[in-house]
């Protein structure tokens, strides 16, 4: 369960009034569900969903996962209790001279996996469980759209967080490649219960993924409903996005993710074995500006 309690953020903003970003809102995320958060531009969307893993530490209020305050934790506390929540966003966000596995492998070696082995085979776990085995030599640039995110993903669930967050996740995509990742993100829910809040401004990915809709204002959450209301008779939202969903109906339709019985260590040997793709710029850990990125990203050193 996640749960905020009385969470506003306000930004400074010079000589003018301080905004208002996310202004005394409370939510109940059940675990396992999936939750959708749904606004205009400007509604307070993405900074809610930051305060969640304290990337955006709220001005008031509390921000608990489990029976975890995490807006009382000090600094250790806080950086071993992100590595049980991931996080997508809208750009990916990969580390481009890194490959494929490196990315996934990085968000290991932050989560404090020391054993290379260990972080390589957790890593093809994970791109696995996104069907990107295939790619785990590739750079970021060397892909698709959808085939980073899918990407982002696994590097998102290599930790085995218990929550994932996730931000415009599929606003960087066309129709076709959307809806592919919303299938992933609905059988990673399925398959390990992961707890996913997925904020959007997309009807289309309230309508395919979500349990639970919450609907925000001007920094205020001021509708929410389980997805099912939508389908039910009399049910009539006082919000215009909210009747814009009751009247185009929903459409959950969930597959089961088939594991398929993949062979990790020989995946890992191969990729020991091949070492980086021909012609490709070698993974310098001295890139501190892309590696700060990254762990501000993951929130890893922050
Ligand atoms: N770091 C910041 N400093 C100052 N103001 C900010 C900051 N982050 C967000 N804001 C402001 O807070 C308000 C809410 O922004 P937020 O990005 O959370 O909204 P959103 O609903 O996610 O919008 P969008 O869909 O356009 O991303 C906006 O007025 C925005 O300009």
């Amino acid at each position: 369960m996640i749960s905020l309690r009385r969470v506003s953020t306000t930004f400074a903003a010079g000589k003018k009034e301080p905004i208002a970003a996310v202004d005394d809102v409370s939510l109940e995320i059940p675990a396992g569900s999936i939750q959708g958060i749904i606004g205009f531009s400007g509604a307070g969307k993405s900074t809610l969903l930051r305060n969640i893993n304290l990337l955006e530490r709220p001005t008031s209020g509390e921000v608990w996962i489990g029976d975890t305050e995490l807006t009382g934790l000090n600094a250790e506390g806080l950086r071993r209790a992100r590595h049980q929540i991931g996080m997508i966003f809208q750009g990916f966000n990969l580390v481009n001279n890194l490959t494929v596995v490196q990315n996934v492998e990085l968000s290991l070696k932050f989560a404090g996996v020391k054993d290379p082995r260990q972080r390589r085979r957790r890593a093809a776990e994970a791109l696995e469980i996104v069907d990107i085995t295939d790619k785990t030599r590739n750079y970021p640039a060397q892909l698709s759209g959808g085939q980073k995110q899918r990407v982002a993903i696994a590097r998102a669930l290599a930790t085995k967080p218990q929550v994932l967050l996730c931000d415009e996740p599929t606003s960087a995509l066309d129709p076709f490649t959307t809806a592919t990742v919303l299938q992933y993100l609905a059988d990673i829910n399925a398959e390990f219960g992961i707890t996913v809040v997925v904020v959007t401004h997309e009807m289309e990915v309230i309508k395919a993924l979500a349990d639970n809709v919450a609907v925000m204002e001007a920094g205020r959450v001021v509708e929410q409903f389980p997805a099912t209301d939508l389908l039910r008779e009399g049910f009539s939202p006082t919000t215009s996005i909210g009747k814009y969903l009751v009247s185009d109906g929903i459409s959950l339709n969930r597959r089961k993710h088939t594991s398929s019985e993949t062979d990790f260590d020989a995946i890992v040997d191969e990729l020991d074995a091949a070492g980086p793709e021909p012609g490709a710029r070698p993974w310098d850990p001295t890139r501190a500006r892309e590696n700060k990125i990254f762990a501000a990203v993951e929130g890893g050193l922050r």
